[in-house]
C-alpha cells in the first residue's frame, strides 16, 4: 500500500514521516525544507500485521489547483502515482489555512485520513477542536497526532485508520462543496476556492474554539519587534554569528579539539611503532604523513564543528532563522531577490549541496539561478577547517574571523545579485511572505541528531575522498617525473611542484604564490577540506592543533613561519578558497538547479572572477596598510582584476540595453 504525506509547508510531514519510517530525514522550524520526495517503509510497531506499508514524504503545498504552479511535485505525485491513501496532516494550531488544501485532496477519489498534528501546542494554547464534529464534516478519519513525542502520539491510531480506509471497499464520498470539482477555467477555479474558503470556514467556527489573545503570543511579538526590526536586527544577527563562533572556535570547541587530537596523535604513534624501523620509508611517510596526518589534520576540526552546526540547529529550531529571512528580505528586495533566497543559503552553511537544492522553491527562473549560484559563497562545513586553521594561527583562534567571513559571505551575495541582475537585464521583483514559525524552547535531542547527521557526513567523508586526495598529494610530492624520490633539500621537483608551480605563479598578485598552496586550492575543487589536508602534507605538519597548549593551533607561531606567508596573505587565501567556486559536487547541483549550460558556465567563470579580485584587494590593501607599500606582483594582478571588473562592467551595460530595448517594444505595443 502507498500512502502519500500531504500538507501545507511546516505542517511536520517530515516530522511525521521520520516517526513512522524511523527514517532521520531534515526537518526544519520553516516552510519549504523538504525539496523532494522521499520513501520509506512504515516501522513494525505501527504496522502490527506487517503489511506493505510505503509512506512517501512530499513537498509542502497550499493548493492542488494549477494556477499555483509552486508545488507541482506534490501535485504530480498525487494525481500521476495514484497512491493508496493520502495522510493530511493538518496543522492543528492553524486550522482554518490547512483545511482548504484538505478540501482539495478529498474531491481526488482517494481515500484521505487527516492527521490533526501538533496536538500538544493546541493544547498548551487552550485551544480546543471538536474531532468527531470535524470528521463527520469532512467525511473522514480525523486523528489527532503528536509527531514530535515517541509515545501517545496517535501515530498507531493514524496507521490504523490508513490500514482501514486503504482496505476498505467503500468510496469515501468528499464533502458538497458545490460545484468545486468541475472547474477547468481560471475563473472557474477562482469561483470554486470561494466556495471552498467559505465552506472551511463553516467548519471551522463550528469545531474550533480559540482562547482568546493569550499573553504569549503578545509576548511572541514583542520578541519579533526587537529581533525583525529594521535596523536592530541586523546587529542582532551580527551577535548571535559572533558568539556561535565564539562557542565553536574560542570555547568549547578547541577544548573538545584537544582531546580529539590526541587520540588521532596517538593513533599516528601507535602505527609509527608497529610499522618499525624496517617499513621502507616512502610507504611510512605515505600511511603516517599521508593518510594518517593528512585526514587527521581535517577530522581535527570536527569536534569544532559539530559544535557549530550544534548551535546552528539551535537557532534553526527554537525559530530565529526564519526571523533572519524577513530581516534579510528587505536587503534582497533592493537587489532583485527576496527572503526566500535566504532559506538557501541558511541551508548552504551545512553544505551547499542541500543549500543549492533549496532553490527549487523559487518560482522565478532569475531568481533561482542567481540562489543557487551565490548561496556557495555562504561558509559551509566543509570551508570551516581552513577558517579554523587560519583563524588559528594568524589570529589567535578570534572568532570575528569567522564571523566576517560569514558577513562578508553575505554582503558579496548582495552586491553579486546586483550585479547579475543588471547583466540579465531582468528587473522584475517579487514578494516575500513567510509565516513565521512560533518562538519555542529548541530541543537538544533534535539539535544532538541534526548534528551528528552533519558529522557522520564530514567523516564518511574524510575517510573516502579526503583520505584518497591526500594519499595521491602524498604520492605526487614523493617523486619526480622520472620516479625517483624527490630529495629532502629539493621538494620543488617533485611532481606535484612542476604541475602547480605555473599555477602559483598567478598567485604572486594575491600574497600565496608558492606551488603548495596553489596545490590546495586546487585539491579544494575536489572536497574544500582537502585544502586544510593538503596544506598539512605539502608541508609536513601532522597536525594543526597543539595538544600541549590547549588551544588551536598553539603553535601557531612556528606553523605560520613554516607558511612563510604574512597574515594578511593568509586572508587573502583564505578568502580566496571561501569565494571561489565550490567543489564539484555542489557544481554539478549548481548545474541541475540552473538548468542551463550557459548560466552553469557564467557561473562559475563569475564566482572565480569575485575569488581572484576579493584576495587580490584584500592582500594589496592589507599590505599597503601594513608595511607602506604594495605587495608583489601588483601591477600584473591589477591588470587582470582590471580585464575581469571591465569585462563585467560590459555585460552589464549590454544587459541594461537589452532590459531598454524590450521595455520600449513593451511600451509600443501597449
Ligand atoms: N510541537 C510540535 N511541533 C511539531 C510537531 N510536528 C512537527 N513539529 C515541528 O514543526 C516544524 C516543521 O516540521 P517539518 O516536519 O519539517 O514540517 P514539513 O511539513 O515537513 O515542512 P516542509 O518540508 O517545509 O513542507 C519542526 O520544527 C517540527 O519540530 C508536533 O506534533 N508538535
Ligand atoms: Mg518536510
Amino acid at each position: 500500500m502507498k500512502i502519500a504525506l500531504a500538507g501545507n509547508p511546516n505542517s511536520g510531514k517530515t516530522t511525521l514521516f521520520n516517526a513512522i519510517t524511523g527514517k532521520i530525514e531534515h526537518v526544519g522550524n520553516w516552510a519549504g525544507v523538504t525539496v523532494e520526495k522521499k520513501e520509506g517503509d512504515v516501522k513494525q510497531n505501527l504496522n502490527p500485521r506487517n503489511e506493505d506499508l510505503v509512506v512517501v514524504d512530499l513537498p509542502g503545498a497550499y493548493s492542488m489547483s494549477p494556477y499555483t504552479s509552486e508545488e507541482s511535485i506534490t501535485r504530480d505525485f498525487v494525481q500521476n502515482e495514484k497512491p493508496d491513501v493520502i495522510i493530511n496532516i493538518v496543522d492543528s494550531t492553524n486550522l482554518s489555512r490547512s483545511l482548504f488544501f484538505t478540501t482539495q485532496l478529498l474531491e481526488l477519489g482517494i481515500p484521505v485520513v487527516v492527521a490533526l498534528n501538533k496536538g500538544d501546542l493546541t493544547e498548551k494554547k487552550g485551544n480546543t477542536i471538536d474531532i468527531p464534529a470535524l470528521s463527520d464534516a469532512l467525511k473522514c478519519p480525523v486523528i489527532l497526532t503528536v509527531s514530535t513525542k515517541s509515545t501517545n502520539n496517535g501515530l498507531l491510531e493514524l496507521m490504523n485508520a490508513v490500514v482501514a480506509v486503504g482496505k476498505s471497499n467503500k468510496k469515501q464520498i468528499p464533502p458538497n462543496i458545490g460545484g468545486a470539482k468541475k472547474a477547468s477555467t481560471k475563473e472557474e477555479f477562482e469561483k470554486a476556492d470561494k466556495k471552498r474558503f467559505a465552506f472551511v470556514n463553516n467548519i471551522v467556527s463550528e469545531v474550533e474554539r480559540r482562547k482568546v489573545s493569550s499573553e504569549k503570543q503578545t509576548m511572541q511579538d514583542q520578541i519579533d519587534r526587537i529581533v525583525a526590526h529594521k535596523w536592530l536586527g541586523i546587529p542582532i544577527f551580527a551577535a548571535i554569528i559572533w558568539l556561535v563562533f565564539s562557542i565553536s572556535q574560542s570555547w568549547v570547541g578547541p577544548w573538545l579539539a584537544d582531546t580529539f587530537v590526541g587520540w588521532i596523535d596517538l593513533l599516528n604513534e601507535s602505527v609509527a611503532s608497529l610499522l618499525g624501523e624496517d617499513v621502507n620509508p616512502v610507504v611510512a611517510a605515505l600511511l603516517l604523513d599521508g593518510i594518517i596526518g593528512g585526514v587527521g589534520a581535517v577530522i581535527g576540526f570536527l569536534p569544532l564543528i559539530m559544535v557549530l552546526f550544534f548551535c546552528l540547529a539551535l537557532l534553526e529550531d527554537c525559530g530565529y532563522m526564519a526571523r533572519v529571512a524577513v530581516v534579510m528580505d528587505r536587503f534582497f528586495k533592493k537587489v532583485g531577490l527576496s527572503g526566500k533566497s535566504i532559506i538557501p543559503m541558511i541551508v548552504g552553511t551545512g553544505c551547499g549541496i542541500p543549500g543549492i537544492m533549496a532553490t527549487r522553491t523559487i518560482k522565478n527562473e532569475r531568481q533561482r539561478r542567481t540562489t543557487a549560484m551565490l548561496a556557495p559563497f555562504m561558509p559551509c562545513g566543509a570551508k570551516l577547517p581552513i577558517i579554523a586553521l587560519f583563524a588559528g594561527v594568524f589570529f589567535g583562534d578570534n572568532a570575528w574571523v569567522g564571523t566576517s567571513m560569514y558577513f562578508l559571505g553575505i554582503i558579496v551575495i548582495i552586491m553579486s545579485a546586483l550585479i547579475i541582475r543588471r547583466i540579465t537585464g531582468d528587473f522584475s521583483k517579487s514578494y516575500f511572505i513567510m509565516e513565521l514559525p512560533e518562538y519555542r524552547m529548541p530541543s537538544i535531542k533534535r539539535a544532538t541528531i541534526s548534528m551528528l547527521m552533519r558529522a557522520k557526513a564530514f567523516i564518511i567523508k574524510a575517510g573516502t575522498i579526503i583520505l584518497v586526495c591526500n594519499a595521491v598529494v602524498q604520492i605526487l610530492q614523493t617523486f619526480d617525473w622520472q620516479l625517483q624520490v624527490v630529495a629532502e633539500t629539493a621538494p620543488e621537483t617533485s611532481i606535484l611542484a612542476s604541475i602547480a608551480s605555473p599555477l602559483a605563479v598567478l598567485f604572486i598578485p594575491l600574497g600565496f604564490g608558492l606551488w603548495q598552496f596553489a596545490a590546495a586550492a586546487v585539491t579544494g575543487f575536489i572536497a574544500k577540506e582537502n585544502v586544510v589536508g593538503t596544506l598539512a602534507v605539502c608541508f609536513s605538519i601532522t597536525n594543526f592543533i597543539d595538544v600541549e597548549e590547549l588551544a588551536l593551533v598553539g603553535g601557531s607561531a612556528e606553523v605560520s613561519s613554516i607558511f612563510g606567508i604574512s597574515a594578511v596573505a593568509a586572508l587573502a587565501y583564505l578568502v580566496f578558497n571561501l569565494f571561489t567556486p565550490p567543489c564539484f559536487a555542489a557544481i554539478g547541483a549548481m548545474n541541475s538547479e540552473m538548468e542551463s549550460r550557459k548560466w552553469l558556465f557564467g557561473a562559475v567563470a563569475f564566482q572565480l572572477g569575485m575569488g581572484y579580485t576579493l584576495a587580490f584587494l584584500i592582500y594589496q590593501i592589507g599590505t599597503l596598510a601594513t608595511t607602506g607599500t604594495f605587495g608583489a606582483g601588483f601591477l600584473g594582478g591589477l591588470a587582470a582584476v582590471a580585464l575581469i571588473v571591465g569585462y563585467v562592467v560590459y555585460l552589464m551595460r549590454k544587459g541594461g540595453n537589452s532590459a531598454q530595448m524590450a521595455g520600449k517594444i513593451q511600451s509600443v505595443k501597449a
